[in-house]
């Protein structure tokens, strides 16, 4: 289903839009040189008035555009920002001129890497979740890649698994595989937040490449205040892209029943997709299936309906969980366990990378009843699946990489981090054994995670480090953070106890009173998280105030949540 909507070839492309290091050098005081830009607010506040990039805004030649701090929108290995306005205290700082240059930017990075193969006009395909900011960004983001000469694969709404498998799957008919893949999301973030991921036939990019990006578009938006309308000279092409891939998911699901046409037949299933769809604001929870608010959601679908098994995603499909049909949640620890069960099935012995926050009883789990092999890692899913990755290049075979939050990849997948996929491999499994026994239900993946040993008292509590605070003077919040995990850890190591744990990666692990806790600094704020877990209150709070005692002399930190905690 393909459907050709503009072509056009004419035009020099603005020197702001050529890869950074062919970019001509603008004159030193352009502004004053351009008879289009003048300034009429105060220097500090550097108001362009900008003629370029204007066709999607659908506005007349001139419009303005306040100074953008780009590498504020890099969250991780992702771009985030703010795109719809009106929420207090959260500026817009993704406007469809931010999200043209920046898909200009991807596409010169790209193009860099691609030159060696000898490759000068790229296919770039571009998807976006349910938000209602999707439409106006898919539009600046196809023009600002067509600007400068590339084409773009529009997929409309779309999951980011399928962006990153457009990369690689052969399907010329369909214009695939594409170059390089956009997906517009801000993945389980509320409604007025967006942003974007990018892959490659590699993989996601990581941090490096995201900061580059970011680095290349603030010139190319500065720059491009100096040039006159673009014309866009790539083509787009619409494809329907979520066909395929949604075909091939089903294609698993049928060969692991024997290639039966429907191995579900008579399963009733309940699925959550991120609950935006169609409005994209998210009415009635939170889209993360680590949301207490959303498995509540989907546990009560599943009962009110006698439904067999419930599915929840996330807005973009790469965080998953499960329901079964008595309304236990698969989740956390016990979908981790669950996926564990399916993967060392077919692959005995082999090593489960997860996240930090994952419990004892999943490595007790994992490693006595499984025979594999866990190694507790980092936070964050690129996190996990590139140490995944990394231990197999150094001959540790790894299949399975999964973060507490969801996000899980395989190496048959490759390394796609894709909640659908998690799922399928369920259903594969109840497909597989409906077809030994037609009557069986859920409770065939219930049984797999039997003997999994959970904590009674399981917490998060999110402790804020005050930037402004006098105490960090003036320097990181990273900093202020390490040498409270840092002091923290001298604390422990005077309390008999308590014991940190032989082997980590990340932050601070230390058992005692028959559980342990956490304490890490958050990925991206500036944020202390504390995990918790214990067989019983009492020793949760002895755990926990043992953290308040070395946190307390730290008064840029907010203790407020631990305190409530403690106090409960
Ligand atoms: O470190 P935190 O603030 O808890 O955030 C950690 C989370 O950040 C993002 O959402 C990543 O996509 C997740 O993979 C990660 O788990």
């Amino acid at each position: 289903m393909l459907d050709l909507i503009q072509v056009s070839n004419n035009t020099t492309p603005c020197p702001a839009f050529l890869p950074a290091e062919k970019t001509p050098s603008l004159p030193s005081t352009p502004r004053a040189r351009c008879p289009r830009i003048r300034t009429g607010k105060p220097a500090s506040r550097e108001l362009f008035l900008l003629t370029s990039m204007a066709a999607t805004q659908g506005a007349s030649d001139v419009l303005s555009i306040d100074k953008v701090d780009f590498l504020k929108l890099q969250n991780g290995s992702d771009i985030r920002g703010v795109a719809i306005a009106g929420v207090e205290g959260e500026p817009l700082n993704l406007t469809e001129l931010v999200a043209e240059a920046i898909a200009a930017a991807f596409a010169a990075w790209l193009l860099n890497k691609k030159e060696a193969d000898g490759l000068r006009r790229l296919r770039i395909s571009v998807g976006h979740d349910s938000r209602i900011s999707a439409h106006k960004l898919q539009n600046a983001v196809t023009h600002g890649i067509t600007a400068v000469g590339h084409d773009v694969l529009q997929f409309g709404l779309a999951s980011t698994p399928a962006m990153f498998n457009s990369t690689l799957t052969e399907d010329a008919i369909h214009h695939c595989p594409a170059d390089g893949g956009i997906m517009i999301t801000a993945s389980h973030l509320p409604y007025n937040r967006n942003g974007f991921k990018f892959f490659t036939s590699d993989g996601g990019l990581n941090k490096t490449d995201i900061k580059d990006i970011l680095e290349r578009a603030s010139r190319i938006y500065e720059e491009s205040a100096h040039c006159g309308k673009q014309e866009q000279t790539g083509v787009v092409t619409h494809v329907d892209y979520m066909s395929i891939y949604a075909s091939d998911l089903v294609q698993a699901v049928r060969k692991s029943a024997g290639n039966k046409e429907k191995p579900l037949e008579g399963l009733h299933i309940v699925v959550d997709a991120g609950n935006g769809a169609g409005l994209g604001l998210f009415p009635n929870h939170i889209p993360n299936p680590e949301d207490k608010a959303a498995m509540e959601a989907i546990t009560q679908a599943v009962l009110n309906n006698k439904a067999d098994l419930g599915i929840i995603f996330d807005t973009d499909v790469d965080r998953s969980a499960a329901v079964d049909s008595s309304g236990r949640e698969l989740n956390r620890n016990r979908l981790i366990a669950l996926m564990s069960a399916i993967v060392l099935e077919e692959h005995p012995g082999t090593t489960v990378v997860t996240d930090s926050v994952t419990s004892d009883g999943l490595t007790v789990f994992i490693e006595k009843k499984l025979g594999g092999k866990h190694h507790r890692f980092k936070r964050g899913y690129k996190n996990v699946i590139d140490e995944a990755i990394r231990l197999n290049s150094i001959g540790e075979e790894s299949h399975l990489a999964m973060e507490t939050s969801g996000h899980g990849a395989l190496k048959e997948n490759h390394w796609l981090d894709d909640g659908a996929y998690m799922m399928v491999k369920l259903l594969n499994k109840l497909a597989g054994a409906r077809t030994l026994n037609p009557n069986i239900g859920s409770k065939v993946l219930t049984d797999l995670v039997e003997g999994l040993e959970e904590a009674a008292v399981t917490v998060e509590i999110r402790l804020k480090i005050d930037q402004n605070h006098a105490d960090l003077k003036g320097g990181p919040f990273r900093d202020y953070g390490e040498s409270i995990l840092k002091h923290l850890e001298s604390v422990i190591s005077k309390d008999p106890n308590l014991r940190k744990a032989p082997k980590n990666h990340e932050g601070v692990r230390v058992s005692g009173y028959g559980g342990w806790f956490l304490l890490r600094l958050s990925l991206h704020d500036p944020v202390l998280p504390l995990n918790i877990e214990a067989q019983s209150k009492n020793d949760a709070i002895k755990l926990g105030l043992a953290v308040l005692a070395a946190a307390n002399e730290f008064s840029a930190l907010d203790t407020t949540a631990l305190n409530k905690f403690l106090q409960q």
